[in-house]
């Protein structure tokens, strides 16, 4: 291949940026207010579910980051399990149609289960999810989300948690992907426009 054609092939898949910092519009939410934020959520974690052993489910991929912190400032016996689901592909609009992609490896039966997203948007994913928790008879189940888009919801949805309500913008970082890139920004930030245009 021509160095030429070489060139712009690499940059066509944004792999030839200096940072992906130059895609961000504007940082939203900092790695700091995060940090803190999870640690308050953690707590209050630890008072509602002590002696509960409850059972997180991380809904993947998005909400790896802010499983992995949150747990860890949980201060009680409890188990992890993932799930993966899809429905946005490289799109910044949801498909409507949410796919399971790993299912549990756990029975929920009994369990008090707590599912840990990383952001409801229009809630099709977690409303398809709560669906199938409780066909599975849980003791209780409970949502916990990073964050909360409200503006664009199509489904009637309230988290029982929530670290922070953003508004009506497509954000990537801290585990939020837009076409699986950005999940590694510490931070939360907008995307801008001309990126996915
Ligand atoms: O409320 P909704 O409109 O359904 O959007 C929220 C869901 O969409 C994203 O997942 P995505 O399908 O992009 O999969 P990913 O976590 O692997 O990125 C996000 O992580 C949530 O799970
Ligand atoms: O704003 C968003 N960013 C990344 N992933 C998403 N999934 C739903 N909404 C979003
Ligand atoms: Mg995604």
């Amino acid at each position: 291949m021509e160095a030429g054609l070489l060139e712009s092939s690499i940059q066509a898949d944004g792999m030839n940026r200096v940072s992906m910092h130059e895609d961000i519009r504007e940082i939203l939410i900092t790695e700091e207010a995060i940090r803190n934020k999870v640690r308050e959520l953690g707590r209050q974690l630890t008072e509602d579910y002590r002696g509960k052993n409850p059972l997180c489910i991380c809904v993947l991929k998005g909400a790896a980051l802010f499983m992995t912190d949150l747990v860890r400032q949980m201060d009680i016996p409890l188990e992890m399990d993932f799930m993966a689901v899809s429905s946005y592909g490289a799109s910044t609009v949801s498909s409507g149609v949410v796919r399971i992609i790993k299912d549990l490896d756990t029975s929920v039966e009994g369990r008090h289960v707590l599912v840990v997203e990383d952001i409801i948007d229009s809630g099709l994913t977690l409303s398809y999810l709560l669906d199938l928790l409780r066909q599975r008879n849980a003791a209780s189940i409970k949502v916990v989300t990073l964050l909360d888009k409200p503006h664009r919801r199509t489904v009637n949805l309230t988290p029982d948690y929530c670290g922070f309500t953003v508004p009506d913008a497509f954000v990537v970082g801290y585990g939020l992907d837009y076409a699986e890139k950005y999940r590694n920004l510490p931070y939360i930030g907008i995307l801008k426009e001309e990126v996915y245009r």
